[in-house]
């Protein structure tokens, strides 16, 4: 029999029945395979889906490892750029976290043992800290010790060096003279130059007083004029142009010497008018001050600086007047103050009872007691007229210097004095009053040459206390003291005597030679 499905025999052409049974079961194959191939497809659909998610995931998975990568390439470059400091504090960190791991681990099992053992790891750290602290100090110390040293030693130097100035200062002076006149020529009112008044141009030592005379020829009837001349030789002569600064220059290193425990006296001496108080006092504008407000200055300023090398000063201002012999307080408004006597204590200090000494610390207080002492004379000027002329005022500032840390004191007397008018007066033309000032005047002015020429000569017997003047100052003039004369000249031809007369006198000072003098130094 003939069938028509697969790999059967072949139908016959009427066979349609058969045929059409083959044909289903071909259809019925091809369902079969239709089915299977849908459901390989749908597995592989389902693998394909699967592969792609995966495919997402590793991608994803691949760019966080990239990010990761870039992000050690990153910090690698980070690191590699950081200090070796850095590194070393990152490591300190690592251990530190390490060793607080561990704590925390020893804490967590025993708390209050490991309390212990934290308290001793700090403990520990501290102590090393200390010990480093402590070293520090110690090399501290050392150097604060070698600085003190060296502060010392600065010091010792700084004082022998000041002591070396001292002695070679006083060596100066001594050379100098304890001694010493300065001739100072008043300028003329009208201005110019005087003829009788001849100045060296070589030196400024030297002074001449020529004198024009008329004399008769013998023998003859003519006259014809000669001149004299009267040659003085000073330590220094200024003439009419010298200014007031250059005055006290000369006179500085004087000044100096008070500071340094030496007595130290300037007076001023020449007749009415020559300019003794414009050289001591001089004018308020600041190139005219004299040689009190500059001695002053000096003085301050000097302390100040010694300051620096231990010394401490105090100062004690008096102002006194000496008029017919009887002492005024310059620094007293008051009525005329009674009871003023001088006193010599067994140490030989000169100081004068109920007179006011008033303690000054800086120049100003000292202007202003010059101040205070010229208002107070110009009152006694008004009810007796032209009296400062006739009337010597006596400035003294009394020092006292300490340097503790040496052990080291001085005591001193700047004395600085604008005498009376030295002019003697016809005694036709003196009477009353003005003979008694006269007599009192010219008795101090002479007993006060008198004194300086006894100390020169050292006489066992120097006459301080005939003279108010000359009591007063015991303590500046002499030994124990350095001195400086002005002789103040007018250059008016009518005051030719005068001007002789002046320069007599201070040329038998100029020739005195007074002791050496000492620093009044414990
Ligand atoms: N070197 C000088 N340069 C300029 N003027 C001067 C100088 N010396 C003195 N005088 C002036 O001369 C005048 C008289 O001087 P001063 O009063 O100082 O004299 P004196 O000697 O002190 O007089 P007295 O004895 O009356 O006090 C004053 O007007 C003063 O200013």
């Amino acid at each position: 029999m003939c069938t028509g499905g697969v790999g059967g025999p072949k139908r016959q052409a009427w066979d349609l029945k058969g045929k059409f049974s083959d044909m289903e079961g071909k259809v019925r194959n091809y369902q079969t395979k239709v089915k299977a191939t849908n459901q390989e497809n749908e597995a592989l659909k389902e693998t394909m889906v699967q592969s792609q998610s995966r495919v997402v995931e590793m991608e994803k998975t691949l760019a966080r490892q990239k990010s990761q990568i870039s992000l050690l390439l990153e910090y690698q470059l980070i690191l590699a750029s950081m200090p070796y400091s850095l590194l070393r504090y990152h490591r300190t960190i690592i251990y530190s976290s390490k060793q607080l791991s561990i704590k925390k681990l020893l804490f967590s099992r025993n708390p209050i043992k490991n309390l212990i053992l934290i308290n001793f790891f700090s403990f520990f750290y501290e102590k090393k800290t200390l010990a480093r602290l402590q070293v520090t100090v110690r090399d501290q110390e050392e150097e604060v010790c070698s600085l003190k040293d060296t502060v010392v030693q600065q010091k010792d130097e700084l004082h022998a060096g000041e002591m070396d100035r001292r002695r070679l200062h006083n060596d100066i002076q001594e050379l100098k003279g304890n001694i010493r006149v300065f001739c100072r020529v008043r300028p003329l009112v009208e201005g110019g130059l005087s003829k009788h008044i001849q100045l060296a141009a070589s030196d400024n030592k030297t002074i001449t007083l020529a004198k024009t005379e008329e004399v008769r020829i013998l023998g003859a009837c003519k006259t014809a004029d000669t001149q004299k001349n009267y040659n003085f030789n000073f330590d220094r002569v200024f003439g009419p142009q010298s200014l007031q600064q250059e005055v006290f220059e000369e006179i500085s290193l004087l000044v100096q010497s008070a500071l340094d425990g030496y007595n130290v006296c300037c007076f001023a001496y020449g007749q009415t008018g020559s300019g003794k108080t414009y050289t001591m006092e001089g004018d308020e504008c600041d190139e005219s001050r004299g040689v009190i407000p500059r001695a002053v200055k000096q003085i301050f300023r000097a302390a100040e600086k010694l300051g620096a090398k231990g010394w401490e000063f105090t100062f004690t201002a008096s102002f006194v007047e000496i008029y017919n012999e009887t002492l005024q307080d310059l620094l007293y408004s008051g009525k005329a103050r009674k009871g003023l006597e001088i006193r010599k204590s067994t140490n030989n200090e000169v100081t004068i009872t109920n007179l006011t000494y008033e303690r000054v610390c800086n120049e100003d207080q000292v202007l202003g007691l010059i101040m205070l002492a010229n208002r107070n004379r110009s009152t006694a000027q008004t009810a007796q007229n032209d009296r400062s002329s006739r009337s010597h005022s006596v400035f003294q500032l009394d020092i006292e210097g300490v340097n503790v840390g040496r052990d080291v004191k001085c005591k001193s007397t700047l004395c600085l004095v604008d005498l009376a008018g030295s002019e003697r007066m016809l005694k036709s033309q003196s009477q009353g009053e003005r003979f008694k000032e006269m007599t009192a005047i010219n008795g101090s002015l002479s007993n006060l040459g008198i004194v300086i020429t006894a100390l020169a000569n050292k006489e066992s017997h120097v006459p301080y206390r005939n003279s108010k003047l000359t009591y007063l100052l015991q303590g500046c003039l002499g030994g124990n003291s350095k001195t400086l004369m002005f002789v103040n000249i007018a250059p008016e031809p009518d005051s030719f005597g005068e001007t002789l007369n002046s320069l007599r006198f201070a040329s038998k000072v100029n020739d005195c030679v007074i002791g050496t003098a000492n620093a009044n130094r414990k």
